[in-house]
Parts: C-alpha cells; sequence; structure tokens
C-alpha cells in the first residue's frame, strides 16, 4: 500500500544551492522512495527552462525506476509521462484528473477538519497530512498542525495512505510515523543536508 510514500523527497531548482541533478542522484542512492517535481516560488524556473530540467530530473527517476511526481502543473504531467500528481486544494480538482489521468497516482494535501470535509478521499492514491511542523520552505504555508493531525486522519481512515510534510528532518520524522503516516516528505532536510546518505538513512 503506497510504499513509495516512505521516504518522498520534494524538490525543485529554488530549493538548491547546487545542481539538481546531483542532488536527487545522491538521494536516490541514499535510498529515497519517491520523488517530486516542486518548481514553483521565489527563483523558480518557468517554461522551456523548467520543462528542460524536468525532463532531465524524470530521465535520473527512469532509470533507478523511483516514482516521478509533479506537482501542480498538469500540462506537464503528459510531457513529462509522469507515474503521479501531487494537487494542493486549490490546484486543479482531482475528480477532474482522476478522470484525465485514470492510470497515474493522485495526491491531495489536507491541512484542517474543514479541507477534510470537502476532500474525495475515495479519489485520491494518498494524502498529504501538514505542515506538521513549522516550515521556512513554502512562502504560504498553513499554519502548523501538529502530528495530531496525523492521528486525526488515521482514526477516520484505517488504510489510507497518508504521508506527513512540513518541517519534518532526521529527528522529528519518528514522531510523524508513530502518529499513524506511511512515511515523510521533505525539501529542506535533504536539499540542505551536509551528508545526504546519513539524512535520508536516519529518516
Ligand atoms: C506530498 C505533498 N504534500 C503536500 C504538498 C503541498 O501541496 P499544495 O498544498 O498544493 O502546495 P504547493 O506544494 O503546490 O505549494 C505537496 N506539494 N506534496
Ligand atoms: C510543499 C509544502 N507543503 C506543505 S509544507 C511544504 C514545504 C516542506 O518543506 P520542508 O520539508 O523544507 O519543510
Ligand atoms: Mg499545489
Amino acid at each position: 500500500m503506497a510504499n513509495y510514500l516512505r521516504k518522498y523527497f520534494i524538490m525543485g531548482s529554488q530549493n538548491c544551492n547546487r545542481d539538481p541533478e546531483k542532488i536527487l542522484t545522491e538521494a536516490i542512492a541514499a535510498g529515497i522512495t519517491a520523488f517530486q517535481f516542486r518548481e514553483k516560488g521565489n527563483g523558480s524556473l518557468s517554461g522551456e527552462a523548467k520543462i528542460t530540467l524536468g525532463k532531465k530530473l524524470r530521465e535520473i527517476c527512469r532509470q533507478y525506476t523511483i516514482p516521478f511526481f509533479i506537482n501542480d502543473d498538469v500540462e506537464l504531467a503528459s510531457v513529462l509521462e509522469v507515474d503521479g500528481i501531487h494537487v494542493g486544494q486549490d490546484d486543479t480538482s482531482v475528480a477532474r484528473l482522476r478522470v484525465k489521468f485514470p492510470n497515474l497516482e493522485l495526491g491531495l494535501s489536507v491541512s484542517n477538519e474543514e479541507e477534510f470535509k470537502k476532500s474525495p478521499i475515495h479519489l485520491v492514491d494518498y494524502v498529504g497530512a501538514g505542515p506538521i511542523f513549522t516550515t521556512s520552505t513554502k512562502d504560504d504555508a498553513k499554519p502548523a498542525v501538529g502530528t495530531e493531525w496525523i492521528t486525526f486522519l488515521r482514526n477516520k481512515h484505517r488504510h489510507l495512505p497518508i504521508v506527513g510534510i512540513g518541517g519534518i528532518n532526521e529527528i522529528n520524522a519518528s514522531q510523524v510515523m508513530e502518529a499513524g503516516a506511511n512515511g515523510v516528505a521533505v525539501i529542506s532536510a535533504i536539499t540542505k543536508a551536509q551528508n545526504i546518505k546519513e539524512v535520508v538513512k536516519s529518516l
């Protein structure tokens, strides 16, 4: 059941202070189980430059058989022949995506009870729950909800694949798993790591 969620690495060039291809390759060698291309926010690429980087990262994931997700950008989903798409509450609706891409994995962000009530949980393959802890990686992040949010979702849906996100690192990841998550999604814990191998191993 969604084993790929266990160590889910998310990255765009705006998160990197060195070559994103090298960071992804090191993260894969260290044991990540899925990758999401999230080219978004201050300093991110757009247009052809975004597509070119997306193609390179997609190829690396294909080479090592790591599931490749695209964040938000539904047009790029076809161009990059992705394995899955991650959307938030204000992005393209899961209902539309399910019709357009019946064979892709679909992830949806669910950050609080209000969002949970209006979410078509039966249509998604997993939910991204958070931000669990405070994060400075996403400018418009919602308030941190703590690991209680994972417990809430787990109590509502015993078999729902859940990945925690937001401020997660090698030190606090175990709290997220103990609360009932199937995995942890991280950006800065890996992109800013001195030693990617050690961090991914500890996660
Ligand atoms: C695995 C995972 N969970 C949550 C998110 C956040 O998605 P969203 O709320 O749409 O915010 P943006 O990432 O689009 O800024 C995610 N990307 N991945
Ligand atoms: C994309 C996203 N969605 C909720 S928090 C977040 C950012 C996670 O980044 P980090 O792992 O560096 O806190
Ligand atoms: Mg989004």
